[in-house]
């Protein structure tokens, strides 16, 4: 008997979405989704059937007693940005707090968090660091399925797992990332907000060379459709992922990700890789092509001016009255 779907009472966004397909891991369509690089809601894969048990108490017994990486926010927002970059913008302020804490530091704050105060949310790789019980649910995983997801894809290499602990109402703004992955979820809801790489001319990411690169500067609760003005025309896709659901989300999407309010805090688990060999050039060129050739250029002139004051003027100059 097919599980009740189950309803949730989801934000408003002023942009339309359609539903991301959910289909069994048997059904032929969602190898041809993953092929197609097209997002689908992979259930009762088991990907993460054995971690299906963890919660906090049995992480905080067994993950070990290193340091894990959280991150702090006075808002529900988790921006990633990327510290390398930080002192090319003098004026640029962090967007989250960088804490490195012991379990059950992290443990003590999320219980204690009081709403509308700062949240936190761990995302710490999976290293040999955790305790063995940890290492055996990890080496439980359907490692076959997924590897084998891999090599028929001609994924790359595996980067990482990332482990995610958030509290319920975080969110991870809108942004894309250069791996392929698949996401696990492994307690609490999430709901995914998706965009088609050709949707990056109504996204506005930040420049190459900022420390949000890959980031949409957009703010959905609140858009500058006077800066942003294309925003108004964007089209999405989503879906909630709850227990044992596995989005594939291809590179090069945007996302944008909430762990559900009122539905606890989330446990997910990330498997990311690395992209495959660029085969033959075919044309004409794929959007997710076009944004790595946008990239590639940004990062050419930003090191050809070796001054990212002139780039804004540079970049006009090029483009306005010419190609407008
Ligand atoms: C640090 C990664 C966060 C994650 C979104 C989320 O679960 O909040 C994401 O963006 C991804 O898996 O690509
Ligand atoms: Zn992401």
């Amino acid at each position: 008997m097919a599980k009740e779907k189950k309803t949730f009472d989801l934000k408003e966004y002023p942009f339309p979405t359609e539903e991301i397909p959910r289909l069994n891991i048997d059904n032929p369509e969602t190898e041809k989704r993953i092929a197609a690089g097209l997002p689908v809601v992979i259930t009762d894969s088991g990907l993460v059937r054995s971690a299906l048990h963890w919660d906090l108490d049995y992480l905080q017994g067994n993950i070990g007693d290193g340091k894990f990486t959280v991150y702090k926010s006075k808002n529900k927002k988790f921006q990633y940005f990327d510290d390398k970059k930080v002192d090319t913008f003098k004026d640029f302020e962090k967007p989250m707090e960088h804490l490195d804490l012991t379990f059950p530091e992290f443990v003590k704050k999320l219980k204690t968090a009081k709403p509308g105060k700062d949240k936190v949310y761990l995302q710490q790789a999976l290293n040999e660091g955790v305790g063995k019980r940890i290492v055996a649910d990890f080496l439980g995983f359907n490692w076959s399925w997924v590897t084998e997801q891999q090599k028929k894809n001609k994924f790359g290499a595996l980067t990482s797992n990332l482990l995610l602990i958030g509290m319920e109402g975080n969110v991870t703004p809108a942004h894309y990332d250069e791996q392929e992955n698949f996401f696990a979820q492994i307690r609490g809801y999430k709901r995914f907000i998706l965009f088609h790489p050709d949707q990056f001319k109504c996204m506005y990411p930040y420049p190459t060379y900022h420390p949000c690169d890959r980031q949409s500067q957009v703010d959905f609760d609140n858009p500058d459709y006077k800066r942003f003005p294309k925003f108004k025309d964007v089209k999405g896709y989503e879906t909630v992922v709850g227990p044992g659901d596995v989005l594939f989300l291809p590179m090069y999407w945007w996302h944008q990700v909430e762990s559900l309010p009122d539905h606890g805090h989330t446990i997910s688990v990330t498997f990311w890789y690395k992209a495959g060999p660029i085969g033959n050039v075919v044309y004409p060129l794929s959007p997710q092509q076009k944004v790595s050739m946008m990239r590639n250029l940004e990062k050419m002139i930003h090191q050809a001016l070796n001054n990212t004051d002139e780039i804004p003027e540079f970049m006009q100059n090029m483009v306005l009255g010419r190609y407008t």
